[in-house]
């Protein structure tokens, strides 16, 4: 754990250790302090170098330290220490310095990172505003508006960017902790005076007050009901406005605050989640730690359909050299082309940010019509669209043509993995990739594990998620997975909302304000309305199977609503058509509006099917909506589809615009307390008899019997029930 320093030529190299990612945990920030105060004091020290153990500078603050009550030395004293030292420091950046690991090299006076590293102040994305300064130096260093767009983000900037921007003063391809000894020896003697930091102006663009005014407008509509990046913005006023010690004041008094907010621990409990989820174990007693992954460095994708050609992206962003099949030409051309397309854009995106050696490192791209070419690749994802039939046909295909080692992925969004695996000559190697679209952006892939796939197969795909910068959440195979699965009843409910007497628009807002990234309304015009009527067609809910005589707004003994089903007869498919439930300035257009034909379409449906409307408040659109949700996630734990809550609240958080802040559905659910939604939902279900998914499930009343444990202490209760993973 500590700290410890060796002489090199008169500069002391203070080695940060903390396994995995040197954390400043209280007992490093001590260890380093010490050593610290040792190399200054020593005669024979001349400069120094701080580095951090097996190639990672630090990853910040000890986030595990963050809920303990006794607290240890302030990170702040330990960079003042370093600032004001006489003797010239220097931070060999490798790997990471994130939070409180650059803001202490922010103290340091030079800088040096190896190409491969990154830097960033991600405080934000856990509820809170950097505190050891670094929303005060950086300013002083790399000016206002770059400062904001790092601390309001959290994003994290490649050593590249990094130079650019002025926060490190050298990159190094190698050797980061010579090459900060060789230049801690040349600046031996030089004025440290330019290189505190604190003592700086603050670079700042013209009218800065008018320009925090509007970042402040821009942040509350960016970041919607989270209280952190508002503060990120003031910590940032005070830098402008104040003397830097007062600026510190308020930066702790800013901190303070944060801490103690839901909001914080909220995003902690999603951050220790995401980690959580990687460490899956079967029934079986096969584990993360115990599958071996197998290599992956070649792919396929079959179909270059929306998500295939998203999926070819996100391979190609990973450097898996990736082919590319379609059925038929005319397919394979517009295929290609919007993939060339996506990747351009790519490129352009990181040319922006400095990485001109980004075009070479993209993985290569080949587009083909003949299975034959995917005769070697290590895994091949099938992305066409959801039709049985087509995808066993595919399967069976590719179990003739794959090497026998390769593995054979599905994109369905939720059919049924086994269906697809008893075709094949390899049942244990294929397994569900589910990615969200779209694929190169979105965090989450859902990995659907079916009952022939062997844990090699799930730590392989487990492994794509990671090497495809994303999270990786295993789930058993039942219809719709868990994602959509949960998704599915809460449209459903914003629709029966709707027939009840409220507006689309009313829903949408209640819900966004809540924090979803997208109203339920918005989200089935982006994606389509067209393409959950297909699958309804498909299963016979509506079109031509639908028995005769059955009645429009009952299928079995439930209650269904028909209206998506007639907007779609109607041509309304959402914002490719121009209208859905909302209309567009175009085919096409993105801007929502309401719309009066709705409004008079609505009273007649309600007309015609005798329907009592009330007035729905924000209150119930909220507790209906999500309660549903939330009830079915608790059957998922119950029927063995997920192994816990966490992997419920990372797919939300990470696939479907969950507001963080709030944890994900399940820990919301906990904090609003479960006798709370357990009552919300009797009532909603005596209201509603013919809504049975509204009837509370029996694992949510178990919890609320055993007093309504921490949400931490859910799985202990779920009993012997059959696992499906
Ligand atoms: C006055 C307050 C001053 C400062 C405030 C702060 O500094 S707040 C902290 C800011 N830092 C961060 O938010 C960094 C978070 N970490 C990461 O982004 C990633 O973990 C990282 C460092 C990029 C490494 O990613 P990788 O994918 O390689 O590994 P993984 O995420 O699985 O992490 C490995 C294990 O390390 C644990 N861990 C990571 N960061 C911290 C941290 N800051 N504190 C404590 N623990 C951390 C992580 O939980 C993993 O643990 P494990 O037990 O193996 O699951």
């Amino acid at each position: 754990m500590a700290a410890f320093s060796y002489i090199c030529d008169s500069v002391a190299v203070i080695t940060m250790s903390n396994p995995p990612v040197n954390a400043l945990s209280s007992a490093l920030i001590r260890a380093v302090q010490k050593a610290v105060e040792e190399a200054i004091g020593d005669f024979a020290v001349e400069a120094i170098v701080i580095r951090g153990d097996k190639g990672k500078f630090s990853a910040g603050a000890d986030i595990r330290e963050f809920n303990r009550l006794e607290r240890g030395p302030p990170l702040v004293s330990l960079i003042d220490l370093i600032e004001d030292s006489k003797k010239p420091v220097v931070a060999a950046i490798e790997g990471v310095a994130l939070g409180g690991g650059l803001e202490l090299a922010l103290g340091c006076h030079y800088r040096i990172a190896h190409a491969q590293a990154y830097v960033g102040l991600p405080e934000v994305l856990l509820g809170l505003v950097p505190a050891a300064g670094g929303a005060l130096r950086l300013p002083r260093l790399i000016g206002i508006s770059a400062t904001l767009s790092m601390i309001t983000t959290g994003k994290y900037v490649q050593a590249r960017e990094a130079l650019k921007l002025g926060i490190v003063d050298k990159v190094v391809g190698e050797n980061t902790v010579d090459e900060a000894i060789q230049l801690a020896k040349k600046v031996i003697g030089q004025p440290l005076g330019s290189r505190q930091l604190s003592t700086l102006p603050v670079q700042c663009p013209p009218n800065v007050e008018a320009f925090l005014d509007e970042a402040m407008v821009k942040v509350k509509k960016q970041f919607r009901g989270a209280q952190s990046p508002l503060a990120c913005v003031e910590v940032l006023r005070a830098a402008v406005q104040l003397p830097y010690l007062e600026g510190k004041k308020k930066e702790r008094e800013l901190f303070q605050f944060l801490y103690t907010t839901d909001q914080t621990r909220a995003q902690q409990y999603a951050f220790f989640a995401e980690r959580e989820v990687a460490k899956w174990t079967l029934p079986s007693g096969a584990s993360w730690k115990t599958a071996s992954p197998q290599p992956i460095r070649t792919a396929a994708v079959i179909g270059l359909g929306t998500m295939g050609r998203s999926i070819v992206t996100s391979l190609a962003k990973a450097k898996i050299p990736v082919i590319a099949l379609e059925q038929d030409k005319k397919q394979l051309d517009i295929g290609s082309k919007a993939v060339m397309s996506l990747l351009d854009r790519e490129i352009l995106k990181m040319e922006q940010l400095g990485h001109t050696e980004f075009t070479n490192s993209l993985g290569p791209v080949q587009f083909t019509l003949d299975y034959g070419k995917l005769r070697d690749v290590d895994i091949v994802i099938e992305a066409v669209f959801e039709n049985m039939a087509l995808k066993k046909e595919i399967f069976r295909h590719l179990s003739g043509i794959c090497k026998p080692e390769a593995f054979l992925c599905t994109n369905t969004s939720g059919l049924d993995i086994d269906e697809m695996a008893s075709v094949t000559n390899r049942p244990q190697m294929v397994i569900g990739t589910h990615f969200f679209s779209p694929a190169h952006i979105m965090k989450l892939l859902e990995v659907v594990h079916g009952h022939y796939t062997s844990s090699t197969t799930i730590s392989t795909a487990m492994r794509l998620a990671k090497m495809l910068g994303k999270v990786g959440v295993l789930v058993g195979n039942c219809p719709s997975f868990v994602g959509n699965r949960l998704m599915r009843l809460y449209v459903e409910q914003a629709v029966f909302l709707v027939e009840e007497g409220s507006k689309p628009e009313e829903i949408d807002r209640a819900l966004e304000d809540f924090g979803l990234a997208m109203g339920p309304f918005r989200m089935m015009d982006l994606a389509g309305l067209d393409i959950g009527w297909k699958a309804r067609t498909e299963i016979g809910l509506t079109g031509p199977k639908l028995p005769i005589g059955t009645p429009a707004r009952q299928r079995g003994s439930k209650r269904y609503s028909p209206l998506p089903d007639i907007l779609c007869e109607k041509g309304r498919f959402g914002q490719k058509s121009g209208q859905g439930w909302y209309k567009y300035e175009k085919s096409g257009g993105r801007n929502a509006m309401p719309d009066p034909w709705l409004y008079n379409f609505l009273s007649e449906y309600q007309r015609i099917h005798n329907l009592k409307t009330h007035y729905v408040t924000q209150e119930e659109i909220i507790e209906r909506c999500l309660y549903v949700l939330i009830n079915e996630g608790f059957k998922v734990l119950e029927d063995g589809i997920a192994s816990g809550p966490e992997d419920i609240d990372v797919i939300y958080n990470n696939g479907y615009g969950w507001p963080k802040y709030t944890g994900g559905p399940m820990y919301y659910a906990s904090i609003v307390g479960l006798p709370v939604v357990l009552t919300k939902l009797e009532k909603y279900y005596g209201a509603n008899p013919d809504i049975p998914d509204l009837k509370p499930s029996s694992f949510l009343k178990k919890l609320v019997s055993k007093g309504n444990p921490p949400l931490k202490e859910w799985r202990s209760h779920l009993g012997f029930q059959s696992s499906m993973l």
